[in-house]
C-alpha cells in the first residue's frame, strides 16, 4: 500500500508550550485515518503542519513521498474552517468564484454539487442553508480540483444529529471513491463510525495509533455468570491465558491472550464441573480504550 503522508518527528511549540512533541505517523492510500485526542491535544497543530500553514520547530513531512510543492498541494484538498461564502449568492456561483480563486476550471461543479447531495439546491442562496448544508458544500469546495487526499477538521463541529450523520455518510462515499481522507476529531464515537485507522494523541504526544479494528479487536472482553464462583475464580486465578479478571456484581469480567477464546474458557470450567449461566463477548467500546491509553 503506497504511503500519502509520512510524518516523521515533528514538533512545535508556542512559547514554553509543546503543542507538537515529536509526532512519527504514516497515513496509507485509500485509509480514512483519524486524529483522535481531547482539545489542545495537537490535531489542529498538526494538520496546519502538514498543509504549510504552520512551520514545525523540528522534524518533517511528506506527501506522496516528496516534500510538499505546487504539483503535491493540487493533490490535496481541505477544510480547516468552515470557508466564507457569499450569503447572497446561490451554491453554484460561489463554487465558482471558489474555483476561480483555486485556479481550477468549472467543469467539476455540478459533479461535486451531486456529490454532496446539493445538485437539485444550486440555484438556492447560501444563507437559505441548514448547517448541515452549508457544511457539505464547504466539502463540494474542497473537492473542486478532484483531490487524492481530503483534510478535514472536526468536519461534524457544531451541527445537528441530522446534519452529523450526512456528514459522515458523505465522508464515506468521498473515501468510496479510492481517495484519502485525513481528520481531526475530538469525538471517539465519529472516530469508530468513520475512520479505518486512529492516532490518539494527548498534549501534542502520539499515545497509540493502528487500525481502528485492531485497535478494538484486541480489546474484548469475556463475561460470564456461575453459581460455583467461588471455585470459578480459583480455576481463573490458574488459567494461563487469562490476562485479567474481576467481579462486577453478578458476573465475572475476564481480558483473554490473543488466539484465545469464550470457547476455551467454557470448556475448561466444564471439565472442572463448573456450570456457567451466562457467557457473553463484550468489546471494549473506543472510549474505554481511548481513556486507558490516555490514563498511562
Ligand atoms: N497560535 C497559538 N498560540 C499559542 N498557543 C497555541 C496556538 N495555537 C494552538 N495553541 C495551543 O497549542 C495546543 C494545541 O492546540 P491545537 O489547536 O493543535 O489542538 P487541537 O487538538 O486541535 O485542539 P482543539 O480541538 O481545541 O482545536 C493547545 O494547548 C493550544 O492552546
Amino acid at each position: 500500500m503506497a504511503t500519502v503522508l509520512d510524518i516523521d518527528n515533528l514538533s512545535k511549540s508556542y512559547g514554553s508550550l509543546q503543542a507538537l512533541d515529536r509526532l512519527t505517523l504514516n497515513v496509507e492510500k485509500g485509509s480514512i485515518y483519524g486524529l483522535l485526542g481531547p482539545n489542545g491535544s495537537g490535531k489542529t497543530t498538526t494538520l496546519g503542519i502538514v498543509l504549510n500553514v504552520l512551520k514545525p520547530d523540528r522534524g518533517s513531512f511528506r506527501w506522496f513521498g516528496s516534500p510538499v510543492s505546487r504539483a503535491t498541494k493540487h493533490r490535496i484538498g481541505a477544510l480547516l474552517e468552515t470557508p466564507n461564502f457569499y450569503p447572497y449568492l446561490t451554491a453554484k456561483r460561489n463554487l465558482q468564484i471558489a474555483a476561480d480563486i483555486k485556479g481550477v476550471g468549472h467543469s467539476n461543479i455540478n459533479k461535486v454539487l451531486d456529490l454532496v447531495g446539493l445538485g437539485t439546491r444550486s440555484n438556492t442562496s447560501f444563507k437559505g442553508f441548514s448547517l448541515g448544508m452549508k457544511q457539505r458544500l464547504a466539502l463540494a469546495s474542497a473537492m473542486l480540483s478532484d483531490p487524492e487526499v481530503l483534510v478535514l477538521d472536526e468536519p461534524t463541529n457544531g451541527l445537528d444529529p441530522q446534519g452529523i450523520a450526512e456528514v459522515r455518510d458523505l465522508i464515506l462515499r468521498i473515501a468510496a471513491q479510492d481517495k484519502t481522507i485525513i481528520l481531526a476529531s475530538h469525538l471517539l464515537d465519529e472516530v469508530e463510525k468513520v475512520c479505518t485507522h486512529v492516532a490518539v494523541l494527548q498534549q501534542g504526544k502520539l499515545r497509540a495509533n493502528g487500525e481502528v479494528s485492531n485497535i478494538l479487536s484486541a480489546n474484548e472482553e469475556v463475561i460470564i455468570s456461575t453459581p460455583d464462583t467461588v471455585p470459578a475464580l480459583e480455576l481463573l486465578a490458574r488459567l494461563p491465558y487469562i490476562i485479567s479478571f474481576r467481579q462486577d456484581k453478578q458476573n465475572i469480567v475476564l481480558t483473554l491472550q490473543d488466539n484465545y477464546s469464550s470457547l476455551d474458557v467454557n470448556r475448561d470450567m466444564f471439565a472442572q464441573g463448573i456450570v456457567l449461566s451466562q457467557l457473553f463477548v463484550r468489546r471494549k467500546s473506543l472510549e474505554a480504550q481511548f481513556l486507558e491509553i490516555i490514563k498511562e
